[in-house]
């Protein structure tokens, strides 16, 4: 197979800046990156992890999920507008109680993470069905498959993400299009940041008491645990979205975080939805005997596997 160009969407930090840097540095120069942001004022940090690559596997390009223009003024400047791969990527995260987020702040972030893949999809497909060849990787997420508190639209997002993707891939089968969505856990990256940031900034005058002081004092804390205990680097989540995408039966689901596969596998185990329920439930509640217990195990089993 020659040279394939592969279409990256939000490359100016985390997840997929580091993919566009690991595919622009392939040994086998396998790939053409065209690693693609919102704002070109960000590249900097792409650029320095690019190294010698930029300008010769990678290319950095302007492009907004949120607009059809930007979207097609970025396929339209490629080469018989020939995208090989797609890594959609783009996405934003939101916490808190549903009662103080505003309809308009959900429509905004389901406008980047869903909108945004239909939009780049319905860029793009027709071509690929055209050349019977293409693979669209989708960066979906653990709570595309089992939902959290104070995540609800987010999850909802990645929900609508998966259905999507999940329908679509039957009649992409038909046109030999291959479909992933890579569903990672927790990754340390700017988006951990901006979620605890805009939860520090948001108006709690909406929620009663009770629910206000287990956001704060249960679900916070218990997140950054989690995040430092179980947080993949964004290399890591990279190094396997190489993997999905040089894989000769690319799957249609890949998760990256092996430790939290216990948590989306208990929605398979019980088709009434009690067990993940219940689990999720005293994980949260009973926190510090039964969570702390687990987060040991957890980090025992982390250092045992960083070891082999
Ligand atoms: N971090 C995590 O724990 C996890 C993240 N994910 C998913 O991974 C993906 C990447 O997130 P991550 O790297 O962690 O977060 P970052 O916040 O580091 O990166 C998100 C990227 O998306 C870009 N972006 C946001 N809106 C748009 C838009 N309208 N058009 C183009 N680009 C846009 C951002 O650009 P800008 O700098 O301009 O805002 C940024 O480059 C997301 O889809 C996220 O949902 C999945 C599982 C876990
Ligand atoms: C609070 C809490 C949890 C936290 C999980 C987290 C914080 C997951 C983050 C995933 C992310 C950020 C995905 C992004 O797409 C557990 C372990 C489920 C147990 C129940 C209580």
């Amino acid at each position: 197979m020659g040279t394939r160009r592969v279409l990256i969407t939000g490359c100016s930090s985390g997840i997929g800046l580091a993919v566009a840097a690991r595919l622009a540095k392939d040994e086998l120069r396998r790939f053409k990156v065209v690693a693609t942001m919102r704002d070109l004022n960000k590249r900097g940090p792409l650029e320095r992890a690019a190294g010698d690559s930029l300008n010769k596997t990678l290319e950095i390009k302007e492009l907004d999920a949120c607009s059809e223009e930007s979207i097609r003024e970025c396929v339209n400047s490629l080469p018989d507008r020939r995208v090989d791969i797609l890594v959609n990527n783009a996405g934003v995260g939101m916490i808190g109680p549903l009662e103080c987020q505003s309809i308009s702040d959900m429509k905004e972030l389901f406008d980047t993470n869903f909108f945004g893949l239909a939009r780049l999809v319905k860029e793009l497909l027709p071509d690929m069905k055209r050349r019977q060849s293409g693979h669209i990787v989708v960066m979906s997420s653990v709570m595309g498959i089992q939902g959290l508190l104070f995540n609800d639209v987010y999850s909802a997002s990645k929900f609508a993400v998966e259905g999507f993707c999940e329908s679509l891939a039957v009649q992409a089968m038909k046109f030999n299009i291959k479909m992933t969505l890579v569903e990672p856990g927790p990754v340390v990256t700017e988006f951990e940041r901006k979620v605890y940031e805009d939860a520090d900034k948001m108006d709690l005058s909406g929620a009663d008491e009770e629910t206000v002081k287990i956001f704060r004092e249960v679900y916070i804390p218990y997140s950054k645990k989690i995040f430092a205990s179980l947080g993949q680097t964004p290399e890591e989540v990279a190094e396997e979205t190489l993997q999905v995408i040089t894989a000769k039966e690319p799957p249609l689901r890949h998760q990256t975080n092996r430790l939290y596969m216990p948590l989306t596998a208990l929605k398979h185990a019980d088709p009434t939805g009690r067990l993940p329920l219940d689990t999720f439930y005293k994980m949260t509640f009973n926190h510090d005997r039964l969570f702390n217990a687990s987060l040991g195990v957890l980090r025992l089993l982390q250092r045992k596997s960083k070891k082999l």
